[in-house]
């Protein structure tokens, strides 16, 4: 331990920054998720530099199958660190397909205004430019600043700092794949240091009424996708299923096609809680725009994404079944 330096905690779950692949040229087709942390710091000597590091495998998983069970366990990891006094900061390494939501559901349940910064890669680290070290680099640097301090979870990747609630996977291969489109990145990172240029107004950590202390299960909540032709089967099924919520991807404005809309007013009156969203990836979804939201009793999800409507759906339904209480929060985080 060198004195003066930030004490960060790296939690490695996985993903293609612990991915190797066949050659150094393979960048698809290679394999995530085979690379311990302790590698994961070793191959980084830079960070030890900036940081006193503790290195914990939490998990060993390409995030594609990362899922509620994993991020109570993650949850609970980081708030118990979070506790101690002698960590600053958590670096959590993770696959980039559902990086997004693992940053935004820990955004509204992590209880610490400490720096909590979510990162990964896009090429294994065993290709040519990886960016896993980079972005390694970059991440426990963030973690470990103050000027991080209380702005909800990050996302580092390729040199930006993105807020977990409306940061996207915006490409399928390349290593600029992290966007905040139209509502814009917050900083970047130059040198190892952060420059912020914009806050999320959003509540968000300490600010949330959500608590996973004492949860090991969360609601059961799916998304059906729209799109030209759709009918009402996949409603049914995740109904018959056992879903207490449901986020239709709507078209547009979060429009509900007719052949869908009748599943969606029969399940809410069985008492399935329904967010209408956008699969068009920006904008706000008009409360009583393209639907009587007051009359069928359904919440819309404001500007958040189909899977990260999910999440809060998830969360909001730990504390109530009141649609009036669910619509507060969506315009809440
Ligand atoms: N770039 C990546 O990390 C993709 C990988 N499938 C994952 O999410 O684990």
């Amino acid at each position: 331990q060198t004195a003066g330096l930030p004490n960060v905690t790296i939690l490695a779950t996985g993903g293609t920054i612990a991915g190797t692949g066949a050659t150094s040229t393979t960048t698809v087709g290679y394999t995530a998720a085979t690379v311990g942390v302790q590698a994961l710091i070793a191959a980084v000597p830079e960070i030890t530099k900036v940081a006193n590091v503790t290195g914990e495998q939490v998990f060993q998983i390409a995030s594609e199958n990362m899922g509620n069970e994993q991020w109570l366990i993650l949850a609970k990891r980081v708030n118990a660190l979070l506790a101690q006094p002698n960590v600053d900061g958590i670096v959590i390494t993770h696959g980039t397909d559902t990086l997004e939501e693992t940053a935004y559901f820990l955004d509204l349940v992590v209880k610490s205004r400490k720096p909590v910064v979510v990162v990964g890669s896009m090429r294994p680290s065993t290709a040519l430019s990886a960016d896993g070290p980079i972005n390694l680099y970059n991440a426990v640097n963030l973690a470990g600043s103050p000027a991080a301090v209380g702005k909800g979870v990050l996302v580092a990747m390729n040199d930006q700092i993105h807020a977990a609630r409306d940061v996207t996977k915006a490409n399928t291969t390349t290593a600029d794949t992290f966007r905040t489109a139209e509502l814009g990145m917050i900083g970047y990172i130059q040198g190892g240091k952060p420059f912020f240029y914009r806050d999320v107004t959003r509540k968000h950590t300490v600010d949330t009424e959500f608590d996973i202390s004492k949860l090991d299960a969360l609601p059961q909540v799916d998304v059906a996708y729209a799109y030209a032709n759709v009918g009402d089967v996949a409603v049914k099924a995740l109904v018959a299923a056992g879903a207490k919520g449901l986020v239709h991807a709507g078209v547009g404005n979060g429009s509900l096609p007719a052949k869908t809309k009748p599943a969606l007013v029969a399940a809410r009156s069985q008492g399935v809680v329904i967010v209408r969203s956008a699969r068009v990836g920006q904008g706000i979804v008009a409360r009583n725009g393209e639907a009587n939201d007051d009359q069928l009793d359904f919440v819309v999800s404001d500007t958040l994404s189909p899977q990260k409507a999910r999440i809060l759906l998830m969360l909001a339904l730990t504390k109530t079944n009141s649609t009036k209480e669910i619509q507060r929060m969506f315009y809440t985080y």
